[in-house]
């Protein structure tokens, strides 16, 4: 692997490997799409790039969770569909980014365990709560997964669009130079709202302009 980030290559839990690339023509423009596995696994993780992302200069990057329900489904519960599009807008906008597409469906709980979580904020409990009352921690995700997908793509310095501090302590754990964070702040609606305020109040994420 054409690796610029010095990381520990003993440590083999968070390895995914790169296996394929192909064009992805979007709403957006041209991407590459590059498909990645994880050892351990066997999830399939993908790699949007555009433009020249291996040149050293930082990169516009987000990582991104699965969520099909607000992704693919139009949900209007979270703001996850609403931040892929405007991710792919700001990368399109700027002709060069990358977005890493994580198979970490519900903070890593998986689509039943969300839906179970789902019908017990139904009943009152926060996004937070119905975790715990599952037995989950409030987030299950591991952001070092992202080492070697970043590695394999050339990429050492990010511009991250998020509002999550988590993304971006992990990212310098695992050797990436975050030179900035981009807010993301998109696709606020009256179903996501008490989502949004408990992510803020207890997951720490940041939604104001600092
Ligand atoms: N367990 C659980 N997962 C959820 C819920 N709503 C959304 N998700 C998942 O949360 C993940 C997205 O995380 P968010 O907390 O919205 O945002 P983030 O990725 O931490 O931060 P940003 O970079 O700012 O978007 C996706 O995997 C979703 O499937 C929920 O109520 N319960
Ligand atoms: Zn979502």
């Amino acid at each position: 692997m054409n690796s610029p980030v010095a990381s520990d290559l003993s440590d083999s839990t968070h390895a995914v490997t790169f296996v394929a690339k192909c064009k992805l023509p979007t709403e957006w423009g041209e991407f590459t799409m590059h498909g990645f596995e994880e050892v351990a696994t066997g999830r399939e993780h993908v790699a949007l790039t555009m433009g020249e992302v291996d040149d050293g200069l930082p990169v516009l990057a987000r990582l991104h969770s699965e969520c099909l329900t607000g992704d693919a489904l139009f949900s209007r519960r979270c703001d996850c569909g609403p931040q892929l599009a405007a991710a792919l807008e700001a990368i399109s906008r700027e002709g060069r980014g990358a977005l890493l597409y994580l198979r970490q469906e519900g903070r890593g709980i998986g689509l039943i365990n969300k839906i179970r979580a789902y019908q017990l904020q139904d009943g009152g409990a926060d996004t937070v709560e119905a975790n715990e009352q599952l037995g989950f921690p409030a987030d299950m995700r591991d952001f070092r997964i992202a080492r070697d997908m970043l590695a394999e793509l050339g990429i050492a310095r990010v511009r991250l669009l998020t509002n999550n501090p988590r993304k971006i302590a992990t990212l310098r754990e695992i050797g990436i130079e975050v030179v900035e964070r981009v807010r993301l702040v998109v696709g606020k609606n009256v179903h996501n709202e008490r989502y949004l305020a408990t992510k803020a109040a207890k997951l720490g994420h940041l939604f104001g302009d600092e």
